[in-house]
Parts: structure tokens; C-alpha cells; sequence
């Protein structure tokens, strides 16, 4: 699995959803080419984003987890980190 091979922590879609309110329309901060993209907090107050895909299979699921490789591996203090998938 993607976040196995990264070393990064995997979320169960149940917490991303209690997260993001069910992925509620008033978390939406946008949408991408692969999905859409919400802000949530977890239950110790960390705030985070998601990215949540259209489809999870095809073309475009392989750019994704592309993406999910580069973004893992840069790290500044003016981009977001990747805490996980
Ligand atoms: N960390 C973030 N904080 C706040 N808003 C964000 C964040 N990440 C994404 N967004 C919002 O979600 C939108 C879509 O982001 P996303 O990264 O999916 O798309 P993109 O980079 O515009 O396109 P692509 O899908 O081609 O990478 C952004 O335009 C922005 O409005």
C-alpha cells in the first residue's frame, strides 16, 4: 500500500470523515483535477486537509499517487506536510 511504502501513518476513511463532518460542503476548500479538497481537525485539535479522489482506480489515480510520492519527500516552511494517507 501507497502510505506503507512511504513510511507515512494511513487514516481509515472513518476518521477522515468524523474529521471533516462527513466531508460536509462547508469544510470545501476547493477542487483539484483529482478531487476535492476539505479542511477537517482531529480529535487532538491538529488541523489538517484532505484530498479526497474522484476514483480510485485509472490513469489519473496513478498521477495521484505520484504526487503523493514528491509532496512526501519535500519538506519547507512555506508548504503544507504531508501527514499522511
Ligand atoms: N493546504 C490547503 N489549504 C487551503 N486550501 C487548499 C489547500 N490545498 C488545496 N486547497 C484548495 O483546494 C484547491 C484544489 O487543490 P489541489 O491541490 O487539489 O488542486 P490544484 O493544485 O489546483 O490542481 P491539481 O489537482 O491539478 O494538483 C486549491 O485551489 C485550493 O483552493
Amino acid at each position: 500500500m501507497l502510505g506503507e511504502n512511504l513510511d507515512l501513518p494511513i487514516f481509515s476513511i472513518e476518521k477522515l470523515a468524523i474529521a471533516t463532518h462527513n466531508f460536509n460542503i462547508a469544510n470545501k476548500l476547493g477542487e483539484g483535477e483529482f478531487g476535492s479538497v476539505y479542511k477537517g481537525k482531529f480529535p487532538d485539535g491538529q488541523e489538517i486537509v484532505v484530498k479526497r479522489l474522484y476514483k480510485s482506480s485509472g490513469q489519473g489515480s496513478e498521477e495521484f499517487k505520484n504526487e503523493v510520492v514528491i509532496i512526501s519527500k519535500l519538506q519547507h516552511r512555506n508548504l503544507v506536510k504531508l501527514v499522511g494517507c
